[in-house]
């Protein structure tokens, strides 16, 4: 590679995770849960830039650069020395976190950020995607890391670890509401109550077709789900099911859910249009709220 070539920026996108189903099958002895979610990824997210250079560093900027700080336990960095455990002498550089996504809102903002750290940091060492020291480096970053490693929808298994092969969605317009609240998955996930070692539903009960060809099937596919995680969250934070309340209430909403373990909710919409208009409605009503339009796939 020519040396002018090492110096250019690199950019990765790091969508949104939507969990547009979350099945918890029980809890494990090490007190995580073992889940089923069919997940997918939205055209909104935060941005990553890579400048290579001597040093592991990251500047954090957007708008909610200020709700994070670019220490240690930042989950980029938690990545890449990760990945460090496994290969030695990589080429490293500074990150340029644009922080679009709210923070602690369950739809994977820190997880995305860490797999698109991932992604820029094979690319400059010539490190394949699929290499397992990448995916064991995910895995141990976080549980929903592995699956934005490729950002392509599909059934997530185990806590996270286990993934189903890619699933064709149709072009679905999504609305994402947040409605300003930060909600721990940790505290989430012990509201729902379980022991250790217990069973809650049988694990793999979801099948797919390999392309799901119209959102109508899509909702009709969701309905027969949910998300476990709602009711808990729901728990913790009643205002979750104002929000869905809202959502369902607008026009063109045809099925409304909480994505993972809270607060922010998504509504599918009829088309982009309304899910645009939605989203300057709800900003209007509820200027603290972030609520974006975005596509899913
Ligand atoms: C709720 C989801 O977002 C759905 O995609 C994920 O399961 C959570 O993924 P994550 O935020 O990457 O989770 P981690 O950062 O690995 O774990 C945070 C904490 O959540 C709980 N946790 C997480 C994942 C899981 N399958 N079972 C759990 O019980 C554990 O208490 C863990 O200490
Ligand atoms: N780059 C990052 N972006 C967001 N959060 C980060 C980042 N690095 C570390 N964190 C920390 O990770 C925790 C979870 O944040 P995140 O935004 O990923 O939550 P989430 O959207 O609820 O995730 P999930 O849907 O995977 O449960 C917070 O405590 C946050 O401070």
């Amino acid at each position: 590679m020519p040396a002018f070539a090492q110096s250019l920026p690199l950019y990765s996108f790091a969508p949104a995770k939507i969990n547009l189903s979350l099945h918890v099958c029980g809890r494990r002895s090490d007190g995580y849960h073992d889940i089923e979610s069919l997940v997918a990824f939205a055209s909104e997210g935060d941005g990553l830039t890579l400048v290579q250079g001597e040093a592991l560093a990251l500047e954090i900027t957007g708008p909610f650069a200020f709700d994070l700080q670019a220490t240690d336990d930042n989950l980029i960095f938690k990545a890449v020395k990760a990945l460090q455990k496994y290969k030695s002498n990589l080429r490293l550089g500074t990150f340029h976190l644009e922080k679009r996504l709210p923070v602690s809102s369950g739809i994977g903002g820190g997880s995305t950020d860490a797999a698109a750290a991932l992604r820029l940091i094979a690319q400059i060492n010539n490190i394949p995607f699929s290499d397992p020291d990448l995916i064991r480096a995910a895995s141990e970053t976080g549980a929903d890391v592995p699956v934005c490693l490729e950002t392509q929808a599909r059934i997530m298994r185990g806590i996270g670890d286990h993934l189903e092969a890619p699933v064709q969605l149709p072009r679905i317009s999504v609305l994402l509401i947040n409605p300003g609240i930060s909600v721990s998955t940790p505290a989430v996930f012990s509201a729902l109550g379980l022991e250790k070692g217990q069973q809650y539903r049988s694990a793999d009960a979801m099948q797919l077709p390999v392309v799901i060809k119209t959102q109508e099937q899509l909702i009709s596919l969701l309905m027969q789900t949910e998300n476990d995680l709602q009711a808990p969250a729901i728990s913790q934070c009643p205002k979750i099911a104002k929000v869905l309340n809202a959502l369902e209430a607008l026009s063109g909403c045809e099925f409304a859910r909480m994505s993972g373990s809270g607060a922010t909710v998504f509504g599918i919409f009829d088309n982009f249009d309304h899910a645009e208009s939605a989203a300057a409605s709800v900003s209007a009503q509820h200027p603290h709220w972030w609520a974006k339009p975005a596509w899913l796939k």
